[in-house]
């Protein structure tokens, strides 16, 4: 973690993590711009996951760019070339974080009911120990923690805001999980950004 972002970021109490999170990353401004430039510019697909032996949409768009494919949930994602928009967030993460990331996963969610189930980014292609750097822009989500091994421990919930950074290093994948929970409030769209290094 480079100098800058130290006097911003707060670690979070969470035992066998490496988990800091800096809102207002992003000023207004920047947050504002990067919202609705990436709603319009990103190739948002809706993909299917296979459940139960059956598909089903997954409940969020995604897109997927870098230079390398890489399997997320079973499926394998097909990059598409930078965005001059998504080199540009990437470059200010890289600064901060004091880590360079060669491809990047988005989310859109576009109500509560859209989500991510609990997991672990630990896809061999990351290495052991991957660095994983979230951006979010628009609604406020609930982002949970589940411990992987120690069932006493309980799960850890931080509301995540518009134009926030959240940096997951160490043995936080190897030890917890993670999710967006649906929410029957009414919200608008949110936009994740996860930076991502894979290294094989
Ligand atoms: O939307 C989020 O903040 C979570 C995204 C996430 O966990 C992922 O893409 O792996
Ligand atoms: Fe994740």
């Amino acid at each position: 973690m480079s100098k800058f972002i130290q006097s911003s970021a707060s670690k979070l109490y969470i035992p066998d993590a490496e988990v800091y999170y800096v809102p207002g990353f992003f000023t207004e401004r920047e947050s504002e711009r990067y919202y609705t430039q990436l709603l319009e510019q990103v190739s948002w697909k809706q993909e299917k996951i296979r459940m139960f032996g059956k598909e089903m949409p997954m409940p969020r768009l995604t897109a997927w760019y870098g230079h390398k494919a890489y399997t997320y949930s079973g499926l394998q994602n097909k990059p598409q070339p930078w965005l001059p928009l998504l080199l540009q967030i990437k470059e200010k993460v890289e600064l901060a974080t004091g880590h360079s990331y060669n491809s990047v996963l988005l989310n859109l969610y576009q109500s509560g009911q859209n989500s991510m189930g609990w997991h672990s980014d630990d896809e061999p292609e990351l290495g052991p120990e991957p660095t994983i750097a979230s951006v979010s822009l628009g609604a406020e989500r609930r982002f949970g923690f589940r411990h992987r091994h120690n069932k006493a421990q309980k799960n850890i919930y931080l509301t995540i805001t518009h134009g926030s950074l959240l940096l997951m290093q160490g043995p936080t994948q190897h030890n917890w999980q993670h999710a967006i929970p649906k929410t029957s409030r009414l919200i608008g769209n949110r936009i994740n950004l996860t930076f991502r290094n894979i290294v094989s």
